[in-house]
């Protein structure tokens, strides 16, 4: 049977060169990719399908920050009947989160709730298959738990949002594994380490980086982590789907690094995590899915 791969924020980026990555590994899969709108959606698709032009590729449209689009493209996934595994790779840093039209944290719900609301809903399809099915996030070593605080998860108050909501990805693919092993889903985390990319290019103009990169190929000498392509910045998504889920450790973050001359491979670091918050945590995601789905009842079958 064909491995059914869905991957957000693949437009560009780390989840474009993941596409491409994951097509060169297996040309069987059957690879979803998921974008903001159906004008990317197609571009993405075009793209991918120049270089592999025999691969099944297939897009969803879903705006990972608007709870309705999720619930639709949810639905129609659903009816598409098969699903194997979800890598997001989308994300957003800004120096000013603001409330999005659910009146929820924008950077909180891209980075984090979208997906959540978008798995739970597609629960019957992960879940209890003949072979295990997996989620890979794509969080940060940027995430900290100084950063995050249970009586603001959402992150309103401070200004560490992305910090917070990739503290919050960990914590939540922890529990997902507690919750969901059995029932066959396995939830990674993984750290892309720096890329340059639309989200670096909004820290800093592309010819200041430009600029930088020779410094930044001497740094890697010393930072493994400054994988700079997203190609290399894939390495641990790539890694990940070649290895068997029931044998990682659920504790651990996966982190793409580059050697100083350019050879790539992966390093596991021990999460940062308590596991009681996670699950504190994870009960307050449940109570605002709740409300989420009571607001949105005519997306739901
Ligand atoms: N770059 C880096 O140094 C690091 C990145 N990361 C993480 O890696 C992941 C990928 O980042 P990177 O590739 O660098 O970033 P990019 O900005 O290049 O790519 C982000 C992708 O996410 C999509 N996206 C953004 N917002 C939404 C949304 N609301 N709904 C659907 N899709 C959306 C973008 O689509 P569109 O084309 O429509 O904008 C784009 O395809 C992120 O989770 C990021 O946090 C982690 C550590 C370091
Ligand atoms: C390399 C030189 C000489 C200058 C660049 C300085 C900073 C702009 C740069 C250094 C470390 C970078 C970094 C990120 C953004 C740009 C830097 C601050 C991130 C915060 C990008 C998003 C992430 O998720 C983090 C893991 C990155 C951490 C490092």
């Amino acid at each position: 049977m064909e491995r059914v791969v869905l991957v957000t924020g693949a437009s560009g980026g780390v989840g474009l060169a993941l596409c491409r990555r994951l097509l060169g590994e297996d040309g069987r899969i059957h690879l979803c990719l998921a974008c903001r709108n159906a004008q990317k959606a197609e571009a993405t698709r075009d793209l991918v399908l120049q270089e592999y032009p025999a691969a099944q590729v297939s897009t969803v449209e879903v705006d990972l920050g608007n709870l309705a689009s999720v619930l639709r493209a949810a639905q129609e996934l659903r009816c598409r009947r098969l699903l194997h595994m979800l890598t997001t790779a989308e994300g957003v840093m800004t120096q000013t989160d603001r409330l999005n039209g659910d009146g929820l944290q924008e950077v909180f719900t891209t980075n984090l709730f979208g997906h959540f609301i978008l798995i739970r809903q597609l629960e019957s399809l992960l879940c209890g298959n003949e072979k295990p099915s997996r989620l890979i996030w794509t969080s940060s070593s940027n995430a900290r738990e100084s950063a995050f605080s249970l009586s603001d998860y959402q992150h309103a108050k401070g200004q560490e949002s992305y910090s917070s909501s990739k503290y919050a990805t960990d914590l939540t693919s922890v529990v997902l594994n507690r919750k969901f092993n059995k029932q066959g889903l396995y939830s990674s985390v993984v750290c892309p380490g720096l890329v340059m990319s639309n989200m670096t290019f909004k820290i800093l103009p592309v010819f200041l980086w430009v600029l930088l990169m020779p410094i930044m190929f001497l740094i890697r000498f010393f930072a493994k982590t400054y994988t700079l392509t997203p190609y290399n910045g894939a390495e641990a998504h790539v890694w990940l789907f070649k290895q068997k889920p029931e044998y990682l450790d659920p504790l651990v973050k996966y982190h793409s690094c580059t050697s100083g001359l350019g050879k790539n491979f992966v390093e596991p670091r021990k999460l940062d995590v308590d596991e009681e918050t996670a699950e504190k945590f994870y009960q307050k995601l449940l109570e605002l899915e709740g409300q989420t789905l009571e607001k949105y009842g005519d997306l739901l079958d």
